[in-house]
C-alpha cells in the first residue's frame, strides 16, 4: 500500500478513510428521467430547452449550461482549496495567457479524485444519454486560473478524439464587467468565425459543455477584474470526432516589384547615418550573423514628426481585419493623407529596395547582385551597393531560367487594446523566406507588459526566437526562414491606462512590409 506518500493539498489527511468520505454527487435534477428525455429530444431537434437548472441551445452551436451542477456545495469549497494548492504554470503564446495546473488525471487529492469520478462516470453517462453519442472513458482534465489581463482567444478546440468540451466554474460573484466571459462566435458559410453572438458569464458551480465541431469557435474574453480569479476545471469527453471540412486559405496579398523612383528620396527621408557605406557594411555584417537588426532613429526627425502628426491628427479610414481565429487589428485603407502615402511609397521604392539589400546582404535589387562574383569590386550605384553574400537563403522555387523579381507587400496598421495576430496553418506567410520590416510610430511609454510585441518562434516548437518591441522611429528588419513563424501578442487592458493619459491617440501604429528576393 502506498499510504505513506501524502499528496499535499489542504484538507487531505492522507488516510484512506477520509478519501472514502469525500464524494461528489450530481445535482438531483440531472438524475430525473423525464427531464433527461426532454433534453434528449431538445438536443436532437436543436431547439432551445430549459429544464430546471439545465439550458440547452444550438445557437451558434450546440451547447448547454447546467447551474448548481454538484449537489453538495461544501464539496466545492474543499475542491477549490485543493485546486489552489496545486502547482500552476504560466502559459503564454499567440492564443492565450493564463495559468494551468499540472495534469489532474492522476492527482490523488480526495476532492479532485471525487470530481474526476463524478465527471467521467456519472456525468459521462448522462451526457451520452442526452446526446446519443458514444463516449470513451478517456480522462482529459485540468484546472485553469485566469487573472487580470488573461485570455484565451478565438479557437475551436478541434483535436483528434475530442467530442465534448466541458468547463466547471469555481468563481466568486462575477459580472459582465469582470470580463472572462465564454464567448461563442457565429460562423459563415465557409465555417470561419464572425461576430460573437452569445456570452456566457461564469458562475460558481455552473458547468458548461459544448460539442467540439468545425464551427465551435469560442474564446475566454480578457479578464478585466484586477482582484478576482476565474478558476475553472475543464477538459474533454472523447469519442469519434466530427468530420472536418477543409479550411479556407487566407488570400495571398498582392506583392509588387519596386516602384521606380529617384534616389533623392532616401536623402529626404532616411537618417543620413544609414546612408553611409561604411555603416551599411557594419550593419550588413551584423545582420548576416543574427538575421535581425533594429535601426533606431531611422527616419529623419522632421519626417518622423510629420508622419506622427498625420497619424494622430488626420482622418484615416481603417478596417478591422479578421477572422478572429487569425487576426484582429486595423489596416488603413488605401486613401491616405499625403505624407503617409509618401511614406508607403518610400518603402516600396527602388532606392529603398537597394538600401535594404545593402543593409541585409539580401538580393532585393539587381545592383546588389552585380558583384556577386567578386568581393573586391565596389558597387556601382550612387550608394555604392555592396555585394550581398548570396547565402543559401533564397527560396528559389521559381521556374528555372527565369530570373525572379524581388517583390514586396506592405500595410499601415493601427494596434489598440484587444488586437492580436495568431499563427495558423492557412497563412500564406508560412513556409517562405522573407525579410520582414516593421517601422513604429506612436509608441511613447509603451511597455512590453501591454503586449503588442512581435514574437518570432520556431515552427512546431514553442521556442521564442526573437521579440520585437514597438519603439518610436525604430526600424526592425528580420529575416525569416521556412521554419519561423511570427505573431503579435494580444494587447491587454493594461495598455488602457496609458491610452487614458495620452492626449491624442490610443495604441500605436506600424508600417509592416514583407520583402521577397
Ligand atoms: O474556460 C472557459 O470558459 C473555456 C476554456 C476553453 O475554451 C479551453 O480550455 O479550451
Ligand atoms: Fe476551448
Amino acid at each position: 500500500m502506498s499510504g505513506k506518500k501524502r499528496h499535499g493539498g489542504k484538507g487531505d489527511n492522507g488516510g484512506k478513510k477520509s478519501k472514502q468520505l469525500v464524494r461528489a454527487e450530481l445535482s438531483e435534477e440531472l438524475g430525473e428521467k423525464n427531464g433527461r428525455e426532454e433534453l434528449r429530444r431538445g438536443w436532437e431537434s436543436g431547439e432551445t430547452v430549459q429544464c430546471g437548472t439545465v439550458v440547452l441551445d444550438s445557437v451558434p452551436f450546440q451547447h448547454c449550461v447546467i447551474r448548481s451542477f454538484i449537489k453538495n456545495e461544501e464539496f466545492l469549497d474543499g475542491l477549490k482549496d485543493e485546486l489552489l494548492a496545486l502547482n500552476f504554470h504560466d502559459k503564454s503564446n499567440d492564443l492565450y495567457k493564463f495559468q494551468q495546473s499540472e495534469d489532474l488525471k492522476s492527482r490523488k487529492e480526495p476532492h479532485i479524485s471525487a470530481l474526476r469520478k463524478v465527471l467521467f462516470e456519472d456525468f459521462r453517462q448522462w451526457l451520452s444519454e442526452v446526446t446519443k453519442v458514444e463516449l470513451e472513458t478517456t480522462v482529459d482534465i485540468s484546472c485553469a486560473q485566469y487573472n487580470y489581463t488573461d485570455t484565451l482567444l478565438c479557437h475551436d478546440d478541434e483535436l483528434e478524439g475530442r467530442r465534448f468540451a466541458f468547463i466547471l466554474y469555481l468563481v466568486p460573484e462575477w459580472t459582465e464587467a469582470d470580463g472572462g466571459a465564454l464567448d461563442l462566435y457565429s460562423t459563415d458559410e465557409k465555417s470561419q468565425p464572425g461576430p460573437i453572438v452569445k456570452s456566457l458569464i461564469p458562475s460558481w458551480n455552473t458547468l458548461v459543455f459544448f460539442e467540439v465541431s468545425p464551427i465551435s469557435f469560442h474564446q475566454v474574453s480578457e479578464v478585466l477584474s484586477e482582484e478576482k480569479c476565474r478558476l475553472s476545471v475543464s477538459g474533454w469527453f472523447h469519442g469519434s470526432s466530427l468530420e472536418r471540412p477543409p479550411r479556407s486559405l487566407d488570400p495571398v496579398p498582392v506583392r509588387t516589384p519596386h516602384l521606380p523612383c529617384d534616389h533623392e528620396i532616401l536623402y529626404e527621408w532616411i537618417n543620413p547615418d544609414y546612408l553611409s557605406v561604411d555603416y551599411q557594411a557594419q550593419i550588413q555584417e551584423e545582420f548576416e550573423d543574427t538575421s535581425e537588426i533594429l535601426l533606431k532613429d531611422f527616419l529623419k526627425e522632421d519626417k518622423f514628426n510629420a508622419v506622427s502628426a498625420a497619424l494622430k491628427t488626420e482622418s484615416i479610414e481603417w478596417e478591422l481585419l479578421g477572422p478572429p481565429n487569425r487576426r484582429c487589428y486595423k489596416r488603413a485603407k488605401s486613401e491616405l493623407p499625403d505624407v503617409l502615402k509618401s511614406c508607403m511609397e518610400l518603402l516600396k521604392s527602388e532606392p529603398f529596395f537597394l538600401l535594404l539589400s545593402n543593409l541585409t546582404g539580401l538580393k532585393l535589387h539587381f545592383l546588389a547582385a552585380n558583384n556577386e562574383d567578386s568581393d573586391e569590386e565596389e558597387g556601382s550605384s550612387e550608394l555604392n551597393a555592396r555585394a550581398p553574400a548570396q547565402g543559401e537563403n533564397g527560396d528559389h522555387t521559381a521556374q528555372e531560367g527565369s530570373e525572379r523579381v524581388p517583390v514586396c507587400y506592405g500595410e499601415l496598421r493601427h494596434w489598440e487594446h484587444g488586437h492580436y495576430t495568431m499563427i495558423h496553418d492557412y497563412d500564406p506567410e508560412r513556409q517562405e523566406f522573407a525579410l520582414d520590416l516593421l517601422w513604429f510610430c506612436g509608441c511613447e511609454d509603451w511597455e512590453a507588459e501591454y503586449g503588442g510585441f512581435t514574437s518570432y518562434i520556431a515552427k512546431e516548437e514553442d521556442e521564442e526566437l526573437l521579440t520585437v518591441n514597438p519603439e518610436n522611429n525604430c526600424l526592425a528588419l528580420v529575416y525569416r526562414d521556412k521554419e519561423t513563424m511570427r505573431f503579435v501578442k494580444h494587447i491587454n487592458h493594461k495598455s488602457v491606462q496609458r491610452d487614458a493619459i495620452l492626449p491624442n491617440h490610443k495604441g500605436f501604429w506600424d508600417f509592416a512590409f514583407v520583402y521577397n528576393e
